[in-house]
C-alpha cells in the first residue's frame, strides 16, 4: 500500500496579466506552499505540504526527475503507472505534460526514458504498444485514428477496464512514439478562451502498454503487462472568467462536470476505509478509465498546477485542497504478471509453439503440405463458385433490365406507329378537305350528300373517299406498314384505327414488320424469334437513341395535337363561314330580285306616264298655251328621267348576272333629275292651280276642259305617288346594296385569311411528314439494333449455359474431391490419431 504522490507546480506569472512580476503571491519552501502576503480576502494564509512543490523557476526536467521518473521505471518493471496534471485553466498542465521544444514535458521524457530503461534491462524482452485518446464532451475519440469516434468503455476479467476499438500501435523505439504523439496532437480539441489562447478542451490520455518476459525462454516464466497512463486534464474554469459561450460554454460544462466527479472520487478515496462506501468511478468516463490509478493497482502521481496571479487565488486554493485530499489516497500497486492468453506476447509465443509442433516430423510435414494444398484448392473452388454465383446474379439482373428495356422500346415503337398512322390520317383528312374546298365554284361538291357520317358537309364527303384513297396510297409503301392493302370501299375509320393500333402486340411481332426486311407472303410465314428468357445488356447507344426517339415522338405528338387543335378550330370557323355564306346568298338572292321588281313596276309606271302624256297632248288643243309648254317640258324631263332609271336598272341587273361588284349608280345625274322632276312637278302643280284660277275666272263655261284637267291632275297625283314610292324603294335598294357590298368585302377578307391558314397548315403538314419519315427511319435503326441486342443476348445466354455446365461439372468434381479428401483425412486420423 502506498500513497499517491502529489506535487504542486506554480507557473510563472503571465507578463500581460501580472505586471507585479517579482513579487509572487505564493511562497514555496521545500515541499510546502503558502500565501506569501496577507490579502484583504477571506482566504486564510494556510500552508500546504506535498511530496514536491515546484516554484515558478522549475523546469519540466526537474518535475520529471523528481515526480515521474520512478513511476516510469516502475512501469517498465511491470507496475501500472499514472501521472496526471490537474489544475485550473491556463495554470500550466499542458506545459507540464507536453512541454516545449526546449523543455519537453513529462510525456516525451517518459517515452524516451522507457526505451532507455528497456535497453538497460538485458534479461527481458519487451513489446510496447501505445494508444492516444481524448475525452471530449464525455465522448472518447481516438487521436491516432480519427475515424474511431465515440468509443465505448468495456470491462474484462483479465484485461480490466479498456476502451473498445481504440487503435494500439506496436512500437519499437521512442522516435516512433513521438511521431505518433505529434500526429495525435493535431487531432486534439483546443480552443481560445479569455484565459488561454490555446486551451485544451478535452482530457487526453496517452497510454503505453509494456509487456515483457524473461529472455531465458522458460515457458513457466510469466509475462508482465503494465499500463502507463499519462494524462493531461482540461482545466477547471469559471465561465465568467473564460467568457465562454456557445461551443466553449458546452465544453466548459463538460470539463467542470468531469473534474467535479474526479474530485468526488478523490474525496471518497481520501476518506478513511471505514467511511468509504461507493466510489463513483462510473459517473464519468475519465474516472472510469483512471480507476486503476485511483485507489487501485497503480503507482500514481498527480501534479497540481496553479496560476500565481492574485485574481486566481480562489481557484488555486481549490486546487491545493484537491491536492491535499488526493494525497491521502492509498494505492496498492503490484507487478502485473499474466499467465493467460490476454498478453500478446503469450499469445504470440503459443502460436509459435503450435507452428513448431506442426512442423515437427517429416510425415506430418508432408501431410501438412498436402492438407494445405487441398485447402488451398478448396478455397479456390469456393472462390470460383462465389464468382460464378455473383456472375449468375449479375446476368439475371441484366436480363431483367433488358426485358424492361425491351418492353419500353415496344411501347415506344407502338406509340410511334400510332403516331404515324394518326398523322397520316389527319394529313389525308386535311388534304381531302382542302381539295374539296378548292372546287371551281368554291362550294363543297357533296354539299347535298345524304351520307350519315357526322360532321360538316365537307367532311361527310371526305369520310368515304378518304378510306379508299388512303388504302390505295399505302399499298405502294411496302416498307412502311403491315396494313392490309385494301379494306374495301366501305371500311370505316374505326376499323382502320383498330388495325393501326393493334398491329404490334409484342416484340415477337416486331420480327414481322417490314422494317426488319422480313418479307412475308400469305403463304410463307416468318418464324418469330421468341424473346422470353434470354438477355443482353441494353447498350447505352440504344438507350440514347430510344430517348431521342422518345423526345421526337413527344415533339411530334405535341405538334400533332397543335395541328389537331388548329384543324378543329378551322373546321368550326369553316362551318360558321358556310352558315354565314348561306345566309348571305339568300340575302343576295332577295336583293337580286329587287331590281327586277323595281324594273317591272317602273315599266308599268312608264307606260302609265306615256299614256297620260299622250292623253294630255291630245286634250290640249292650244299649242301655244303655257300649260302645254310646261307639260311638254315635263314630258321631256320625265322621259329623260325614265331612260336614266331604265339604264340604272339594266346596269344593276347586268351587274348581278356577271357577278361583278356593282358600282354606285350615277348618283349625281340621278339627283339632278330628281330635283328637276320635283321642280317641274311643283311648277306643274302651281301652273295647274294658276290654270284653274284662270279657267274659273275666265272660262267658267268650259266644263269639258275642266273635267279633263281634273282628270289630268288626278293622274299626275297618282304619278307623283308612284314616283315617291319608287324613290323610297330605290333608297332601300341602295342601302341593301351597300350592306351587301360590305358583307361581301368581309367575306372576301375571311376567305383570304382562310387561304393563308390553309397554306400554313399545308406547310406544317409537309414538315410533319418529313419528320415522320425521319422518325420512321430512326425506328428502323432502333429495331435493327434491337435485333442485334437480341442476338447478343442469345449468345450471352449460351455463354451462361456453358458456364453453368462448367460450374456444375466443377462443383461435382469438387464435391467428389472433397469427399475423397475427407475420407483420406479420416483414414489418416485413424492411422495416426
Ligand atoms: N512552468 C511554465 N513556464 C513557462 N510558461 C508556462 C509554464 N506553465 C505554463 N506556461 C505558459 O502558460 C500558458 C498556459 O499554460 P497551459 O496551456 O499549459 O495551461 P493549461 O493548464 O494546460 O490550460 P488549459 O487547461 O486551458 O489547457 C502557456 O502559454 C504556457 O506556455
Amino acid at each position: 500500500m502506498e500513497k499517491i504522490c502529489v506535487a504542486v507546480r506554480v507557473r510563472p506569472p503571465a507578463p500581460e496579466l501580472s505586471p507585479e512580476t517579482g513579487s509572487s503571491l505564493w511562497k514555496v519552501e521545500d515541499n510546502r506552499i503558502s500565501l506569501h502576503k496577507s490579502l484583504d480576502t477571506s482566504i486564510t494564509t494556510a500552508s500546504y505540504a506535498f511530496d514536491h512543490v515546484f516554484d515558478e523557476s522549475s523546469t519540466n526536467a526537474s518535475v520529471y526527475e523528481l515526480l515521474t521518473k520512478d513511476i516510469i521505471h516502475a512501469a517498465v518493471e511491470g507496475f501500472n503507472g499514472t501521472a496526471f496534471a490537474y489544475g485550473q485553466t491556463s495554470s500550466g498542465k499542458t506545459f507540464t505534460m507536453t512541454g516545449s521544444e526546449t523543455d519537453p514535458g513529462i510525456i516525451r521524457r517518459s517515452v524516451r526514458d522507457v526505451f532507455e530503461r528497456i535497453h538497460m534491462i538485458s534479461d527481458r524482452e519487451f513489446l510496447i504498444r501505445v494508444s492516444y485518446m481524448e475525452i471530449y464532451n464525455e465522448e472518447i475519440n481516438d487521436l491516432l485514428a480519427v475515424e474511431n469516434q465515440r468509443l465505448q468503455i468495456h470491462e474484462h476479467l483479465e484485461r480490466g477496464v479498456f476502451v473498445a476499438g481504440l487503435k494500439e500501435e506496436i512500437v519499437s523505439d521512442a522516435e516512433q512514439i513521438l511521431k505518433l504523439i505529434d500526429s495525435g496532437e493535431v487531432n486534439r480539441h483546443f480552443g481560445e478562451t479569455n484565459m488561454n489562447v490555446h486551451s485544451s478542451r478535452s482530457h487526453t490520455i496517452f497510454r503505453m502498454v509494456i509487456e515483457s518476459r524473461g529472455k531465458d525462454n522458460n515457458s513457466s516464466d510469466a509475462i508482465r503487462v503494465s499500463v502507463l497512463n499519462l494524462v493531461d486534464l482540461a482545466g477547471s474554469e469559471r465561465i465568467a472568467k473564460t467568457g465562454a459561450g456557445g461551443v466553449r460554454l458546452t465544453e466548459g460544462k463538460y470539463i467542470n462536470k468531469s473534474l467535479m466527479i474526479l474530485g468526488n472520487v478523490i474525496n471518497k478515496l481520501s476518506d478513511s476505509a471505514k467511511l468509504r462506501a461507493h466510489i463513483p468511478y462510473r459517473d464519468s468516463k475519465l474516472t472510469r478509465i483512471l480507476q486503476p490509478a485511483l485507489g487501485g493497482n497503480a503507482k500514481t502521481c498527480i501534479i497540481c498546477t496553479i496560476a500565481p496571479e492574485e485574481h486566481h487565488i480562489e481557484e488555486s486554493k481549490g486546487t491545493l485542497q484537491f491536492a491535499s485530499r488526493a494525497k491521502r489516497i492509498t494505492n496498492c500497486a503490484q507487478v502485473n504478471e499474466i499467465l493467460t492468453d490476454a498478453a500478446l506476447l503469450k499469445r504470440q509465443k503459443l502460436e509459435i509453439e503450435e507452428l513448431r509442433m506442426k512442423l515437427q516430423g517429416s510425415h506430418a510435414e508432408v501431410l501438412e503440405q498436402e492438407i494445405l494444398k487441398l485447402s488451398n484448392q478448396m478455397l479456390k473452388y469456393e472462390l470460383e463458385c462465389e464468382r460464378l454465383k455473383t456472375q449468375l446474379e449479375e446476368e439475371r439482373r441484366k436480363q431483367k433490365e433488358q426485358e424492361q428495356c425491351i418492353k419500353e422500346q415496344q411501347m415506344k415503337i407502338e406509340n410511334l406507329n400510332n403516331l404515324v398512322t394518326n398523322l397520316d390520317f389527319k394529313k389525308k383528312q386535311s388534304e381531302d378537305f382542302i381539295s374539296l374546298r378548292k372546287t371551281p365554284d368554291g362550294q363543297c361538291n357533296n354539299i347535298n350528300d345524304s351520307s350519315d357520317v357526322p360532321g360538316t358537309p365537307c367532311f361527310k364527303s371526305a369520310s368515304r373517299s378518304f378510306v379508299v384513297s388512303r388504302s390505295n396510297n399505302y399499298s405502294g409503301l411496302s416498307d412502311f406498314s403491315p396494313m392490309v392493302n385494301s379494306l374495301g370501299d366501305v371500311a370505316d375509320e374505326d376499323t382502320w384505327m383498330k388495325l393501326n393500333k393493334g398491329f404490334v402486340a409484342d416484340l415477337d411481332k416486331l420480327q414481322f414488320t417490314p422494317a426488319i426486311k422480313c418479307q412475308f407472303t400469305p403463304a410463307v410465314k416468318c418464324q418469330a424469334t421468341p424473346l422470353t428468357t434470354t438477355t443482353t445488356e441494353c447498350s447505352r447507344e440504344n438507350y440514347k437513341e430510344v430517348e431521342d426517339l422518345k423526345s421526337q415522338i413527344e415533339l411530334l405528338n405535341n405538334e400533332k395535337e397543335g395541328l389537331q387543335v388548329k384543324f378543329n378550330e378551322q373546321v368550326l370557323l369553316n362551318n360558321k363561314l358556310m352558315e354565314e355564306m348561306t345566309e348571305l346568298k339568300q340575302e343576295t338572292l332577295s336583293i337580286k330580285e329587287i331590281p327586277n321588281k323595281l324594273s317591272k313596276s317602273f315599266a308599268n309606271c312608264k307606260d302609265v306616264y306615256k299614256d297620260v302624256i299622250v292623253t294630255m297632248q291630245n286634250l290640249i288643243a292650244d299649242k301655244e298655251s303655257p300649260t302645254v309648254n310646261l307639260l311638254f317640258g315635263t314630258t321631256e324631263i320625265t322621259t329623260s328621267l325614265l331612260s336614266t332609271l331604265e339604264t340604272q336598272f339594266s346596269m344593276i341587273i347586268d351587274g348581278q348576272k356577271t357577278g361583278s361588284s356593282i358600282d354606285h349608280p350615277l348618283s349625281d345625274q340621278w339627283e339632278t333629275l330628281r330635283v328637276s322632276l320635283k321642280n317641274t312637278t311643283t311648277s306643274l302643280l302651281s301652273d295647274a292651280q294658276a290654270k284653274d284660277e284662270f279657267l274659273n275666272s275666265h272660262n267658267k263655261g268650259q266644263e269639258t276642259t275642266a273635267l279633263e284637267e281634273e282628270k289630268l291632275k288626278y293622274e299626275l297625283s297618282i304619278i307623283k305617288e308612284r314616283y315617291n314610292k319608287v324613290e323610297k324603294e330605290l333608297c332601300l335598294d341602295k342601302q341593301l346594296l351597300e350592306a351587301s357590298r360590305e358583307s361581301h368585302e368581309k367575306l372576301l377578307k375571311e376567305v383570304q385569311l382562310l387561304k393563308e391558314d390553309r397554306d400554313s397548315l399545308d406547310r406544317k403538314l409537309s414538315q410533319s411528314t418529313q419528320r415522320l419519315r425521319v422518325t420512321a427511319s430512326d425506328k428502323e435503326n432502333v429495331l435493327r439494333d434491337l435485333n442485334v441486342e437480341v442476338k447478343r443476348r442469345k449468345e450471352m445466354e449460351e455463354e451462361i449455359k456453358q458456364i453453368s455446365t462448367a460450374f456444375a461439372t466443377r462443383h461435382k468434381s469438387f464435391v467428389s474431391f472433397h469427399s475423397e479428401i475427407k475420407s483420406k483425412m479420416q483414414k489418416l486420423t485413424t492411422r495416426n490419431p
